[in-house]
Formats: C-alpha cells, structure tokens, sequence
C-alpha cells in the first residue's frame, strides 16, 4: 500500500513526516513540521482515498496521533483530501427533529463540562462569534463587543422585555440586564448551561431582571409578549425541516413593532449540503450530531414568510475565524488541565473541531450572519430610526 501511497504523498511537497506503528519514520517532504503517526496499520489502505470524517475519525479514535502545530495539521490533511481524496460528493443533509433527539444532541455537546468550557471560551462564556471592531482585540474585548453590537441592533433600552433563544451560560442575558436595564428572559436545553447560568446571574444581583430556563423553543408561549428576540449560535440546531416552524415562533414571540435578531451559522451552498471533503461528516458524528446549515437565502425566505420583515444583515465570517483560532489556541495553551476535566476521546474531538472550524471560515467553507428583522406594525410601519448611525455611536 505504501508503494501507491507515497509517490502520491511526496507530489504534494507538504511538511510532512510520518511515523509508522513500527517506529519506522518516512518524510514526505523537506523539514518536515507536522507528523503523522500512524498505530493501525489497517488505516494505511484507506488513506490511498482519504476524507477530512475518516482522518479526523481515526485522530479520535487513537488510529492515529498527530504531532506540530494544530493549525499546520489541519491545513495538511486538508491538502491530503483534496488531492487524493475521490467519491466524498456532500449530500444534502434533511434529518427529522423532534424535541427528544434535539435534547439529547444539545446534551451531548454543552453538558460536556463547564469547567473545560471555561477553560478557553471567555470570562462570560459567550460561545458564539466575537465581534472585532479593529481586529486588534483580545477575546475578552470581541465577545463583549459583540453583546454591545446585538444589544446597540436591538436598539435595547431600559424596562425592554428581551426573549434570547439558546442563551448558552446566560452572558447576553447579564449583559443586557446590566448595561441596559432590560428584562431578560433565557431559554436554554442544557442543564449544566442552566446551571452555571443561574449561578452566575444570582452572582450579580440579577435575579429581578433575567430568568433562565430549560425550555426548548417550541415551547415559548407564543402571545407576543417580547419587545425584542435574540437568538445567537441556536438556529445551526433547529434542522432545514424545522426552520420555517422556528421562524413561525420567532414571529409570534415579538411583538408588533419589535425586533428579532437572528444570529447563527449559514452554508456556503444554496441546498445547505455539508462542507465538501468530509468535514461536516465530522462535525455531524464528533461535534454537534443533528446540526444543519442553511443559506442565507433560505432562513431569509423562512423569516419573511413569517411574517417579519429583514431590515438589515451582516456576515461576519472572519470575526468567527478569529474567535475559532482564539478558542483553538487557548485549549492548546491548557491541555493538561482539559484532561482532567473531559475524557480523552472528547478532548480530542474537540481539539480538531476548534482548530478545524477556525480554518473552515478562513477557507470560506461556512458563514455566519446576524440578521436582524421587525415585525411591522398594522399599518406597515416600524419602530427604527432612519439609519444605522446610532449602532456605531
Ligand atoms: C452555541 S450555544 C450559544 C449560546 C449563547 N447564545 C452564546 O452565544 O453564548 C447554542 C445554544 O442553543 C441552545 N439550544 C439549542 N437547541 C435548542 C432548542 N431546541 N431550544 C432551546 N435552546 C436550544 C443550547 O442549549 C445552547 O444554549
């Protein structure tokens, strides 16, 4: 196999070494700085047709270790699947979700452990794109410009009654109390989120503004009771089936004349099919098991069939490259400590992931976009200023 393989590997004149279950070590390229160890010899005639799943897949399954900088990794395995990989065409992925499956897919991801979680996310915890407004912050600095970009959108002010629909560890729904003097109400469907969230917002002195719940979003009562609605990292769970049901309750949460704020992960291609090379066959086994993307066009069209007109919408795609490489790198800098707090299949799954996505949305492989919509008032009128001037002052 390593006569078809090699020749192969060595015309792509990557940096790479790899290190065979015997020990014995061949280099692909000059100054190799990336090694790939391979343990079972099993997985050497399926690299002759690799794919980003089976790569990945074998790292979590201990088939293989990989040695250098994650980043380089990453690039190298995806030169590899382009190259030699065939017979990977992504297929549009349109799976059924009912709340039970929906619950245990967000459980298997966020109830992983909060302290590993707050071990590289940010003091809030914000698990969702920063916002960097010259490119020159840190990650503290971009998630709470961030929460200031939502809240300045959603034009919050004093008394607003603000729904966030997977509010995560609950960082939006503190800020927007405290900077903004709203009444926050957040649902989330992990418990240990729920927990921590709770915590966290009794810390402050909270408690009268924001409330946090287990409820899964259709549930929501749906008497427009919400001067505004945000959802922010949620709706890449909801599935392509359930988007117009998602948008529906969006629509009948808000108020005439109030605003919604979408913000999420959006595909690259208009029927929403995975990532090409097998990445999002990885996400969807490893990561986040049921998630789907749709295009911009597609939630745009489930939104305005709803009934809420799109008033504005920004993609911020390299903001998430940059919060991905941030995340990525302050998981790589505490490695030990994460071991003791995750498993090791875990860790390395999500090692991959992180540094994975941070190249995936440099690459332009996926795309996130906030969008922000009102829901018209009877006589077709809404509540927002002329411009947009006042987000930026
Ligand atoms: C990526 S996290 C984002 C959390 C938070 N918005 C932030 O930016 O930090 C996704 C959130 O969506 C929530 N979620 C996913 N599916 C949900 C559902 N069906 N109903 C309610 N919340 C859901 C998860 O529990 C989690 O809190």
């Amino acid at each position: 196999m390593l006569t078809t393989l090699l020749p192969a590997l060595r015309d792509l004149e990557l940096p790479l070494r790899l290190r065979l279950w015997d020990g014995k070590e061949i280099d692909i390229g000059p100054t190799p700085s990336v090694t790939l160890e391979i343990r079972d010899p099993d997985l050497l005639s399926k690299l002759t047709n690799p794919s980003l799943a089976l790569l990945g897949g074998a790292y979590v399954e201990g088939k293989v270790d990989l040695h250098g900088p994650l980043e380089e990794v990453i690039r190298i395995g995806d030169e590899i699947t382009r190259a030699l990989g065939e017979g990977h065409a992504a297929v549009p992925v349109r799976e059924s979700h009912d709340k039970a499956t929906d619950a245990e897919a967000i459980s298997y991801h966020y109830d992983l452990s909060n302290a590993f979680y707050q071990l590289w996310l940010d003091r809030d915890m914000v698990y969702s794109c920063g916002y960097f407004e010259t490119g020159t912050e840190d990650l503290d600095q971009a998630q709470q410009a961030k929460l200031r970009h939502l809240c300045r959108k959603l034009r919050l002010k004093p008394g607003d009654r603000l729904l966030d629909v997977g509010c995560g560890w609950g960082g939006l729904a503190r800020f927007a109390a405290r900077e903004y003097g709203a009444q926050v109400f957040g649902i989330t469907l992990s418990r240990e989120q729920l927990k921590l969230g709770r915590e966290r917002v009794a810390a402050e002195g909270l408690e009268d503004q924001v409330r946090l719940e287990l409820m899964d979003y259709r549930d929501l009562p749906t008497d427009g009771q919400f001067d505004k609605v945000v959802s922010v990292g949620m709706f890449e769970h909801v599935g392509h089936a359930n988007m117009p049901l998602y948008c529906k309750q969006l629509s009948e949460v808000v108020r005439p004349g109030g605003l919604v704020l979408n913000h999420g992960i959006t595909s690259r291609y208009i029927d929403g099919r995975p990532v090409a090379h097998g990445a999002g066959e990885f996400i969807d086994r490893y990561v986040f098991p049921h998630g789907e993307l749709p295009h911009l066009v597609k939630i745009g069209a489930c939104i305005s069939e709803s009934g809420l007109e799109i008033v504005d919408v920004e993609s911020l795609r390299l903001h998430y490259a940059r919060t991905l490489q941030f995340w990525s790198e302050r998981l790589e800098a505490r490695l030990d400590e994460a071991r003791q707090m995750v498993p090791e299949r875990a860790l390395r799954i999500w090692r991959v992931y992180l540094a994975g996505c941070a190249y995936g949305f440099r690459r332009n492989w996926i795309n996130l976009h906030q969008i922000l919509a009102s829901k018209p008032l009877p006589d077709g009128s809404h509540e927002l200023p002329w411009s947009r001037a006042d987000v930026y002052r």
